[in-house]
């Protein structure tokens, strides 16, 4: 929906959400105010290529904002789901993607979980295995194990491209002999750090931020790779520059600029995760509030004067400026309604829910086995059964299910010291059922409301529009610099 263009007046700001169901954008004026928000699906078999599929819909989602109001936007910023993972040739990022990427919940396999838990501190949210640290090990396992089907050879050779390639060093997970290597190494990006590098076409040796490359054991507390990362071999793979969110990074370049729309001096800034840029969008501001992202998955952020890390429950910290996010995500969350129910039967159902009469059926809703917090279990089996005659009983008992996950969540970050639980903020798509609501504030015991901005998009707008005043303040101060001297 767009407001009408004479509304944008003055610079914009567009937030570009890649979740796990589909893409959206915001696009905000320098008041916060939301001047047109769009979304698409990823589509049917999106996930027999979810790399031409985000692709596709970045282009797709920018192209139907008003091109008016395409025009105005000062800067950009994205978001994407935590420790998704691309291994891109630097030299073709867009088109020279070197094997499927690595979705967020994809848990490796436990020789590599091992090879992290070796080399990372104990308890390390780098060594879970679904970590981005994780997924980068079996990439790189790959060489030894398989050279004929290393993707970066194979695909340099269908390319005509000299062959990137790992330089001549002993592997970390396995004895590697000589390789040398005729091209760039491969380079690692998360999701969010990749299609920002669609629209800037200068990655260079990779930019990510923060949030993004926590999971790959970046330490967002002395903001650099910690030693026992950057002295492994594979190191030169990692992207070469962590910034807080919102950075300005690069600007489009003028091909895509040219193609999209957006103007030639238009700002790419560093992005988050969707759960965390959920939190910004919903404006928490105090030690004890905290944002429940009930889309797909459940995501827990609380914001805490205390930094909690223990890979055991799945429990790490995000850092957002000065303050710690503590958390985690659940594996459970809207993708197991979505198994059962459409959101149209959702709808249909929720009145008939009695959050004053619990079902007691006890399910530990999950798509499938595996679960990441607040129990950290790649084989944890859902319990979904038996499943009641009645599809009202059965909807109450999987969202009493996934409420007793949260609470169980947030009992965990307070029998470990975060700050107190005060209030939780919704955002996501389960944030629009009041009975919901009222099943989880039974089960918290503090207030629980929908946020009042709940899209990850708007928290990445918001980004996009700090890294767009953090170049203004530089520009002003370099050139009263210049003028005083
Ligand atoms: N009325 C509702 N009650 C509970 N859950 C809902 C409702 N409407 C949508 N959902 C859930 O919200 C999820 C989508 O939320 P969204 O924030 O778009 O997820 P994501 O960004 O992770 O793909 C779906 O899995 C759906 O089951
Ligand atoms: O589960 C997810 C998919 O939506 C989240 O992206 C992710 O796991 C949350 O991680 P983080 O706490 O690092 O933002």
């Amino acid at each position: 929906m767009a407001l009408a263009a004479p509304h944008a007046q003055g610079p914009l700001y567009l937030g570009l959400d890649f979740g796990t169901s589909g893409a959206r954008a915001a696009v905000i004026d320098e008041e916060g105010r939301v001047v047109q928000d769009v979304k698409k699906g990823y589509g049917e078999g999106a996930a027999a290529d979810w790399i031409g599929s985000w692709h596709r819909v970045l282009f797709e989602l920018i192209g139907s904002v008003d091109p008016q109001i395409r025009a105005g936007v000062a800067a950009v910023a994205f978001d994407g789901t935590s420790a998704t993972a691309l291994l891109v040739d630097p030299r073709d990022p867009a088109h020279g993607v070197l094997a499927p990427a690595k979705l967020y919940n994809e848990a490796q396999n436990k020789e590599v979980a091992a090879a992290a838990k070796a080399m990372a501190p104990p308890a390390h949210t780098a060594t879970a295995p679904t970590s981005t640290l994780c997924k980068l090990l079996t990439w790189w396992n790959e060489v030894d194990t398989d050279p004929a089907a290393t993707h970066w050879r194979r695909h340099a050779a269908e390319r005509g491209l000299s062959s990137p390639g790992p330089s001549t060093s002993a592997s970390s997970v396995g004895s590697r002999g000589s390789t040398p290597s005729s091209g760039p190494a491969p380079l690692l990006l998360h999701q969010a750090d990749w299609l920002a590098a669609l629209l800037h076409e200068d990655v260079g040796r990779g930019t990510s931020d923060w949030n993004n490359a926590l999971k790959l054991g970046f330490d967002p507390g002395s903001e650099a790779y910690p030693d026992w990362l950057a002295r492994q071999p594979f190191a030169e793979l990692l992207p070469a520059r962590v910034v807080a969110p919102g950075t300005p990074v690069a600007r489009v370049s003028a091909a895509v600029a040219a193609r999209t729309g957006l103007p030639g001096d238009c700002l790419v800034c560093a992005g988050t995760t969707d759960s965390i840029a959920a939190f910004v969008a919903a404006g928490v501001t105090e030690a004890g509030q905290a944002v429940t992202s009930l889309g797909s998955t459940l995501a827990v952020k609380l914001l805490s004067t205390t930094r909690l890390d223990d890979a055991a429950y799945g429990i790490y910290s995000h850092r957002l400026g000065d303050v710690w996010l503590v958390g985690g995500a659940s594996n459970s969350g809207g993708a197991v309604l979505r198994r059962f129910f459409s959101d149209e039967q959702l709808k249909q159902l929720t009145p008939r829910l009695r959050p004053e009469a619990p079902t007691r059926l006890g399910y530990y809703p999950l798509p499938a086995p595996g679960e990441r917090f607040p129990v950290a279990d790649p084989e944890l089996q859902p319990r979904m059964e038996p499943r009641p005659a009645d599809d009202a009983v059965f909807l109450q008992g999987l969202l009493e299910g996934i409420a007793d996950i949260e609470a169980a969540a947030y009992r965990r970050l307070a029998d470990m010291g975060a700050s107190p639980l005060k209030e939780v903020l919704t955002a996501g798509g389960g944030a629009a059922n009041p009975k919901w609501t009222e099943i989880r504030q039974q089960q918290l015991g503090v207030p629980v409301r929908a946020a009042e901005q709940g899209e990850a998009c708007y928290g990445a707008a918001l980004l996009a529009r700090q890294g767009a005043r953090q170049a203004r303040a530089a520009k002003a101060a370099a050139s009263t610099a210049v003028v005083a001297n």
